[in-house]
């Protein structure tokens, strides 16, 4: 058979690295409030409750079925034009919300709100989309290769993102000037927007290819095409009902936390919003370059450890891989030891700590998924474990059992995704993929609309009587009830995954049963 440019694998792991800047870039965008939440509330003059609504509104549009419309045009327009004009979106969004921090559209308060609110729900709509789209192009190009190691790939370089974004934002938006942080995170958008043109020349040369040799027929691309009968077919299902309130509910859950966890960390045990000198690690004089470096270490090691000691064949040569990795990256940790021990008192470098520890866990537990089964008992213990997480970060208020709850949340965050997303694709067939995600983004979106905004919202209630001397800085946010909250979602998403092994033992689509022989 005639060879495409897909049959090379330095052109493929090419192909992923333009295509996943988007996700690395839009998931930055997404998370990045969350590390000057605080600076926001001071620069902006907003409220929590008016930070939660910000947070809230990227979800606005895809909560009336934007994403499924998203998945339609995606369908009927194609990667390349579809993938500019959600990508388009998503960066004129991001241009939107840099521009009203910047008080272009007007420097008074409601015009502020009102503008970053707008540009969320524009970099909303396109952000989710790209994720759909980023995903159908990595089957395209790896389809039959190393399609599970790209995903994993493309899913760590969105963490990466968001960790990253959580962890700089604070440095970029030195002396509480939030407006830098917002322009760099849009014109990394911009960037990886250029990366995506330059993918588009790859991805019309492969077209051609297919086409002259044929392997690409009508009925393929047909097959994969969203269809009402399908969306139809999915709600009635109740192992897929289950699922997607688990989604939802998990999602709900994490997500918003995210948004929220510097602060909470900076206000319940006093860390800190600004890095001192000491935990600055400088790459020609820059702390941001520093702060970088670090984490692309951080991926690095996280991927070799799930990745390299798997790829050899023997015990010893696993063994042996994985031996060597942990010496390298015991001395990276003491190299970085001062600097590690200052970022463990601040808020935001702790908090972007959960995302990177994920990169290390969801490979491993995916790879427990595969060979063991019992996805929904899993996802039972991950819920599980959100429930302890959140009442460590809520009831209590010892230091270390904060850490242990935000370890456990990482563990959490990566488990349950892990056995979530194979799941789906055990109860649905692989043609109808697409509309299933599209339509679990969708129920996705219902939830974080309801608690981005929700923990703000209950913040300000709780905190009523003390919002004047927290603005003066005498008295800090008490976090107890809007976590307590979340660890309530944590018991009902352990409830759901439970409905859902019972309704998988009635429908036989064996969730518990191993993926692999071996
Ligand atoms: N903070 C990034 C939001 C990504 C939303 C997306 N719908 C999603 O859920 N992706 C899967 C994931 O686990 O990130």
């Amino acid at each position: 058979m005639q060879k495409t440019l897909r049959d090379s694998a330095a052109l493929r792991w090419l192909v992923l690295i333009l295509i996943s800047s988007l996700l690395f870039s839009t998931y930055w965008f997404y998370d990045f409030y969350g590390g000057i939440k605080g600076l926001m509330e001071r620069g902006m003059g907003i409220s929590s409750e008016e930070y939660g609504r910000i947070m809230s509104s990227t979800t606005y549009a895809n909560v009336v079925g934007m994403i499924i419309l998203g998945g339609i045009i995606l369908d009927r327009w194609g990667i390349r034009l579809a993938g500019l004009v959600f990508g388009g979106l998503s960066f004129l969004g991001a241009i939107i919300s840099a521009a009203a921090v910047a008080g272009w559209f007007g420097d008074d308060k409601s015009t502020m709100l009102i503008w970053s609110i707008v540009g969320r729900i524009i970099f909303g709509i396109g952000m989710e989309v790209v994720c759909v789209m980023v995903t159908r192009t990595i089957v395209k190009w790896f389809m039959g290769y190393e399609m599970a190691l790209a995903m994993a790939l493309n899913i760590g370089f969105g963490r990466l993102g968001t960790a990253m974004g959580m962890a700089v934002a604070p440095d970029l938006a030195a002396g509480g000037f939030i407006s830098p942080a917002f322009s760099f995170a849009a014109i990394l958008i911009g960037i990886s927007l250029v990366f995506f043109i330059i993918y588009i020349f790859f991805d019309i040369k492969i077209d051609k290819q297919r086409a002259e040799s044929g392997i690409v027929t009508e009925e393929e691309v047909d097959e994969e095409k969203f269809r009402f009968a399908d969306f139809k077919k999915l709600i009635t299902n109740r192992s897929f009902i289950y699922i997607a309130l688990l989604c939802m509910v998990f999602y709900s859950a994490v997500f918003p936390l995210l948004a929220y966890a510097p602060d909470l960390l900076v206000n319940k045990y006093g860390f800190s919003y600004e890095m001192g000198s000491d935990g600055e690690f400088l790459i020609f004089g820059s702390a941001i370059l520093g702060t970088a470096f670090i984490f692309v270490l951080l991926l690095i090691f996280g991927l070799s450890f799930s990745m390299v000691p798997r790829a050899f064949k023997s015990n010893t040569h696993k063994l042996l891989s994985f031996l060597v990795i942990s010496t390298l990256f015991l001395g990276y940790v003491y190299v970085l030891r001062d600097v590690f021990s200052e970022w463990l008192l601040n808020g935001p470098k702790t908090a972007s700590l959960i995302p990177m520890g994920t990169i290390l866990f969801t490979p491993i537990f995916g790879s427990i998924v595969d060979k063991k089964g019992k996805a929904a008992t899993l996802m039972m213990i991950g819920s599980a474990l959100l429930v302890f997480a959140y009442l460590s970060l809520s009831v209590f208020n010892h230091v270390y059992l904060g850490y242990l709850g935000l370890i456990s949340l990482g563990i959490a965050f990566s488990l349950v995704p892990a056995a979530m997303w194979p799941a789906v694709a055990r109860i649905v067939a692989e043609n109808r993929l697409g509309t299933a995600y599209g339509t679990m983004f969708t129920f996705q979106n219902w939830g974080l609309a309801a608690f981005f905004w929700g923990i703000g919202a209950l913040l300000d209630f709780v905190n009523r009587y003390r919002l004047a001397d927290i603005e003066a800085g005498l008295t800090n946010y008490d976090y107890t009830i809007p976590v307590l909250m979340l660890a309530l979602l944590g018991v009902i998403s352990a409830w759901l995954a439970y409905k859902l092994k019972q309704a998988d033992k009635l429908q036989g689509y064996g969730l518990e049963n191993p993926h692999t022989s071996n």
